[in-house]
């Protein structure tokens, strides 16, 4: 078992006989950023806190690295990294303080302490700000402080609670530059949960979850495939003409009306040049239309993930 992989087999968990967990079984191999998308409530932080030790499941199982949480639930939390969905930062330490006390909770002697509170600080883009305090940082650099903190003690996974709730765009880009940075620096398993869907994008594997089950398991790009092709929308100066063209010369069948020609291509990006190419028509307009993480949760429960049912919404 490699250090920091994590797998799940029908993980369950009730509140009072509700039951929030139903059944979850997850594969997750060391060093992939992991994404557990779902919309409020599904379940997304009771799966967590298992994994993490804080809540203890009603049923099933789940090894972190390679550690069975109900067995050995101190082993578990020596290697992991947790960021909480609610900002934890003392605002009255400075950054420098705030990661030195928490090396020392961590057990971390003087000389390592120092050492891994500056290489964490590195880590998340907060070299230089060791004396600014707490309080006066961005909600950003709060956020990347506290993942500072969840990798003093260098765990093998880092779980993610939400990590950019309640932040502006901007914010939250600042927050992904630096995770794709620590990524590429350090090889780590990240587990986050979000109900953004261009942060289930950037993943390189996501499980879509709704009350309480894993409903669809794999990287993004396949899941998006599993609902169909890219589509083209184009406006030319005789779609007849171009649809003729375009099914003798490249063997694409398309439709065309009132708005245009649409034309069903495995991938858009390599077949434009070659639609404009052997088109003898004005092109007026090209759009390309591809399939969603959002299209995809909606096929395998109904709703969108913000929770509109199938009827309300028009894709
Ligand atoms: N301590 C608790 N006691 C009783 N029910 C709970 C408790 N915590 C969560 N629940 C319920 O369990 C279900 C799953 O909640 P959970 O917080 O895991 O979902 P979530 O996907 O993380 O949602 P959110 O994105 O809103 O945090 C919900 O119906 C929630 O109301």
């Amino acid at each position: 078992m490699r250090p920091g992989t994590i797998h799940t087999r029908s993980l369950r968990k009730s509140y009072q006989g509700m039951r929030a967990v139903c059944g979850i079984s997850l594969n997750v191999e060391a060093g992939e950023m992991f994404g557990f998308l779902g919309p409020n409530g599904a379940g997304k932080s009771t799966t967590i806190s298992m994994l993490c030790t804080l809540l203890r499941p009603s049923g099933g199982r789940a090894l972190v690295a390679g550690i069975d949480v109900r067995d050995d639930p101190k082993e578990v939390r020596r290697r992991i990294g947790l960021v909480f969905q609610e900002p934890t930062v003392d605002t009255d330490l400075t950054v420098r303080e705030y990661l030195a006390f928490h090396a020392t909770l961590y057990g971390l002697g003087k000389h390592d302490a120092r050492r891994r509170v500056a290489e964490a600080a590195d880590l998340v883009g907060l070299t230089g700000l060791g004396d600014s305090l707490v309080r006066k940082l961005s909600d950003s650099m709060r956020r990347l402080l506290e993942i500072a903190r969840g990798l003093l003690h260098e765990p093998g996974v880092l779980f993610l609670d939400e990590p950019t709730v309640g932040l502006n765009p901007q914010a939250r880009a600042e927050i992904w530059e630096h995770l794709r940075e620590l990524r590429h620096r350090r090889s780590i398993t990240v587990f986050l949960t979000t109900h953004y869907l261009e942060e289930a994008e950037s993943c390189d594997h996501i499980a879509m979850v709704d009350r309480g089950r894993v409903v669809a398991d794999d990287s993004p790009a396949a899941l998006k495939r599993l609902i169909g092709t890219d589509r083209i929308h184009l406006r030319t100066g005789d779609d007849q003409a171009a649809a003729a063209t375009l099914s003798d010369y490249l063997g694409l069948a398309s439709a065309w009306g009132p708005d245009g020609l649409y034309v069903e291509v495995t991938d858009a990006a390599t077949a434009i040049p070659w639609v404009c190419t052997v088109l003898r028509v004005p092109v007026h307009s090209i759009e390309v239309r591809r399939p969603s993480l959002d299209e995809v949760f909606l096929r395998y429960t109904g709703r969108t993930l913000d929770g509109v049912a199938r009827s309300e919404v028009s894709l």
